[in-house]
């Protein structure tokens, strides 16, 4: 029977189109094993279960780490995610840590999350704020199914409260941050099998341009933030110079965050 460490050479081939083909592979045999990476780090020459073949058969499919063990990490939390919600993206990190900043010691009280998916930038930030309290809204069932299951685990279903719905369309009543990844890419973007063939389209693709829902939710924006409240949305590196005049025609000031990689990443408006 081969030991970890043969396995793991031989999967990360078959990965090639991967950009993270070892880690991707690392990830799946914990998985199978039902450890941590870490552990199985730790001891290359334990045996390899059966039940990784079929593992590495579907990464080799180009289906997503993240829907085949059924987790992803995102800021301090586990989240569980699967196919109908888009998985949680590392740079979405960007508009956390803008957020935190941008309210330092004085945590708003009331946080709502438009385009919620599996709950990820609210409950990240509900996580931080222990304070507060937040509505996620997506009209996806199966990301709101995600969401509950979430914020169960995490220990917030008393904080956090999900609704099914168009954007802000439904919700009446003010909120001191609001947050929101909605979809950006336009129509005809290339996009890899692993994100085009497995992520729901709905959740990636906002008209020709990739802007249809900024131009939405722009007003919403402005009808739903309190005074002195701050909304931050994340934008693809290139839609700042669109993106800023749709906020700041709803009279918003707009601060620009850049990612890890120095890309321009989230606008904050307040
Ligand atoms: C890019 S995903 C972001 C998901 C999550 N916020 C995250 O960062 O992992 C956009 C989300 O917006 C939701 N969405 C798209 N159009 C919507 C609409 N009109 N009203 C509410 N949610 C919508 C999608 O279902 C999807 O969950």
């Amino acid at each position: 029977m081969a030991n970890a460490r043969d396995a793991l050479v031989e999967a990360a081939a078959r990965f090639s189109f991967s950009p993270t083909a070892r880690l991707d592979a690392e990830l799946l045999l914990a998985h199978a094993l039902g450890i941590e990476r870490n552990a199985l780090l730790l001891d290359l020459t334990r045996a390899v279960p059966d039940s990784f073949g079929p593992l590495v058969e579907r990464r080799a499919a180009q289906e997503p780490v993240a829907y085949i063990t059924g987790t992803r990490g995102f800021w301090t939390l586990d989240l569980k995610v699967g196919p109908g919600a888009l998985v949680p993206r590392a740079d979405s990190e960007t508009l956390i840590a803008a957020a935190l900043a941008h309210f330092g010691g004085t945590p708003p009280a009331m946080v709502l999350d438009l385009g919620t998916g599996p709950g990820t930038l609210l409950l990240a930030l509900l996580d931080e704020w222990r304070s507060a309290r937040g509505i996620g809204v997506d009209y996806s069932a199966e990301a709101l199914g995600y969401a509950l299951a979430n914020a169960r685990l995490c220990g917030m279903a008393d904080r956090a409260r999900f609704v099914r719905g168009d954007w802000a369309g439904a919700l009446t009543g003010a909120f001191d941050c609001i947050v929101s990844n909605p979809p950006y890419i336009g129509t005809a973007e290339p996009l890899s099998p692993e994100v085009k063939d497995y992520e729901p389209a709905a959740a990636l693709f906002a008209g020709p341009d990739g802007l249809d829902d900024y131009r939405r939710l722009a007003p919403m924006l402005r009808r739903r933030l309190a005074p002195g409240g701050a909304a931050l949305v994340e934008i693809g590196y290139e839609q700042a110079a669109a993106v800023t005049p749709l906020l700041e025609e709803q009279g918003f000031r707009v601060v620009l965050h850049r990612d890890l990689g120095g890309r321009p990443r989230v606008l904050l408006a307040h």
